[in-house]
């Protein structure tokens, strides 16, 4: 049995932003020494506006973002153009990528071929052919191993576009899903499937504000919490996960958090 999965909680906005930058630059910097390249995937939702605080307005001495190493993927994509108000390419892009200031470097970014917005099950393995083709032939890796994946949680557990009760948990061949029905809107969406998700070197999930408070407790506190796919990616990926939370949403939280920095 493994260590649990980490919680770190802070009273501050800025607090927070300063520990998730220096958890993504040490993960960055472990990634670049291994092999050169940074290969990260980023949700959408509240992320890429905490994120891009981070990254782009803190600076605590920790080292410098090296953009121009990062190949930035999705963890789920809405089946819509990319200029959609509901695509999270859009949304990474307007939050983060257009204002990274050239001394940073450029991203190489892998968005959605929108040539398949109405067939996605071709989306979804368009979309494992490009994860192939970066991590190596689909038959010599049994997974794709992410650095660093930097997720949501949704008030009801969901993560990526795997949501509660969905038979994508239990999918475990697949390296990216279709969605045809989604309860959250838009219904149309593809995934990273569970297993790809939990065999990344590090998971960060970051949670904020008192619309996470039920949640959270139910994950960390409860045995129905554990089965949600938050949950799931703390049993799988256990000291591999850690949580960056606020006040608001930890309230009421019984699992250890440790307070402030990291
Ligand atoms: O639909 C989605 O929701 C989740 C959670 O969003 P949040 O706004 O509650 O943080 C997000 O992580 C995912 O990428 C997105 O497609």
């Amino acid at each position: 049995m493994g260590k649990p999965p980490n919680l770190y909680a802070f009273q501050s906005a800025d607090e927070l932003a300063a520990s998730l930058r220096a958890y993504v630059l040490d993960a960055q910097n472990n990634a670049l020494e291994r092999h050169q390249v940074f290969r990260v995937a980023l949700s959408g939702g509240s992320l890429p506006k905490v994120l891009a605080k981070a990254l782009l307005e803190e600076s605590n001495g920790e080292g410098k973002v090296q953009f121009d190493k990062w190949e930035i993927f999705f963890a789920d994509e809405r089946a819509v153009p990319l200029d959609h108000e509901d695509s999270n390419y859009k949304l990474v892009k307007e939050e983060m990528l257009d204002k990274i200031p050239a001394e940073l470097g450029k991203p190489t970014v892998h968005p959605i071929d929108i040539k398949y917005l109405d067939d996605i099950q071709e989306m979804a393995d368009q979309y494992e052919k490009t994860l192939v083709s970066v991590f190596a032939a689909r038959d010599s890796v049994r997974l794709p191993t992410f650095d660093l994946l930097l997720l949501g949680c949704g008030p009801d557990g969901h993560t990526c576009s795997l949501f509660p009760g969905s038979p994508l948990l239990r999918e475990t061949d697949p390296w990216v899903l279709p969605i045809s029905d989604s309860p959250k809107p838009p219904p149309k969406r593809i995934t990273l499937s569970l297993p790809v998700v939990c065999h990344g070197t590090k998971i960060g999930f970051v949670a904020t504000g008192g619309g996470k408070k039920g949640i959270m407790k139910q994950i960390f506190d409860t045995d129905e919490g554990r089965q949600l796919p938050c949950g799931l990616v703390n049993e799988n990926a256990q000291e591999r996960v850690s949580w960056f939370v606020d006040s608001p949403a930890i309230e009421g939280v019984s699992f250890p958090a440790r307070r402030g920095s990291l």
